[in-house]
């Protein structure tokens, strides 16, 4: 059964639908991309599930909860751009955090000290937030919107504006997160949408225009390019290259070969068997143009 059921929502500011008549439902343990470019309406979509906003149209239902118009103490969110108390030290926003929760001061302490070690910030729990990076201060933001133990996590656009570093902290304490609990996160980026989800809702000009799983949304694309390098190259290996079964196509560029591929799980282990038997040295396996980022570019073209 799904954790939530989002059904014809639309919000519209002074006649303008800035979200059209979006329905979705997100299954429990599942980590979900709301995929869109600029302006598609993916904040607007977050925050009436947040209960930030009211739709103007359509229903949002907890499944544990149906009755419930309040459904905040199920979600926990952070916003695009969270505004921290830059004074405080992370624990002391993070207690300060769980008592406007309403946990108890003991409790708040308790969840505060649980929260650190999980977004690896323990180390500098007593440092002021001025002093954190941008990494840390969205890891930060991740355990104030867990404080209170919600069922689902949003986040909006958690790792779109940090440096490389920060935007693979963040990655990697999502990938930890989605092990036992359900997100659902905005972003225009489609590698972190690839990488960290298991599921897409592309959003464009308000409307949700594709949904699905990842490998049902690659298999609806006909094709993904593989970027390989070697370190010396072996004899033959367009040849080799192109006998691999689920290869259709071999393109060299210098020293680098793109494959051209229907199924990148297939391809993956196929290429790998026959790197590993023939002892080539590889030195690059690069997903170099997915069949999101054609699914994308041809669903926002439209
Ligand atoms: N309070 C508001 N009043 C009027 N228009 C609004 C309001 N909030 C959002 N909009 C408009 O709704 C559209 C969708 O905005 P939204 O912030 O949801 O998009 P987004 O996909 O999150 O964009 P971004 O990736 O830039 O954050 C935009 O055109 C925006 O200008």
């Amino acid at each position: 059964m799904a954790l939530l059921e989002a059904s014809h929502l639309t919000k519209t500011y002074k006649d303008i639908s800035v979200v059209n008549d979006v329905s979705f439902s997100l299954e429990h343990g599942k980590c979900v991309a709301l995929l869109g470019p600029n302006g598609s309406g993916k904040t607007t979509t977050l925050r009436m599930l947040a209960g930030f906003i009211k739709p103007t149209d359509g229903n949002i239902s907890f499944n544990e909860d149906r009755l419930s118009k309040d459904f905040r103490n199920y979600v926990g969110y952070l916003p695009q751009f969270p505004v921290f108390h830059n004074w405080m030290s992370g624990k002391e926003f993070l207690i300060y955090a769980g008592q406007l929760a309403h946990l108890s001061k003991t409790e708040a302490i308790k969840r505060a000290d649980e929260l650190l070690d999980l977004v690896n910030l323990k180390e500098v729990r007593k440092l002021r937030i001025s002093k954190y990076s941008g990494g840390m201060k969205q890891r930060l933001g991740i355990a104030q919107a867990l404080i209170h133990a919600p069922k689902l996590i949003i986040l909006d656009e958690p790792a779109s504006a940090l440096d490389p570093i920060g935007r693979r902290e963040v990655l990697n304490l999502m990938r930890e997160l989605k092990k036992d609990a359900t997100i659902l996160f905005s972003t225009h980026i489609l590698n972190d949408a690839e990488e960290v989800s298991d599921e897409i809702l592309l959003l464009n000009e308000g409307k949700i225009i594709e949904q699905g799983s990842m490998h049902e949304l690659e298999s609806v694309q006909s094709t993904v390019t593989i970027k390989l390098s070697f370190t010396d190259e072996p004899k033959f290996i367009e040849d080799r290259l192109k006998e691999i079964e689920s290869v259709f196509k071999v393109t060299r560029e210098n020293n680098d070969y793109f494959l051209t591929v229907h199924d990148l799980q297939i391809a993956r282990k196929q290429l790998l068997e026959v790197v590993h038997r023939e002892n080539w040295q590889l030195t690059r396996f690069e997903v170099a143009k997915t069949s999101l980022e054609d699914l994308f570019m041809k669903a926002v073209k439209k």
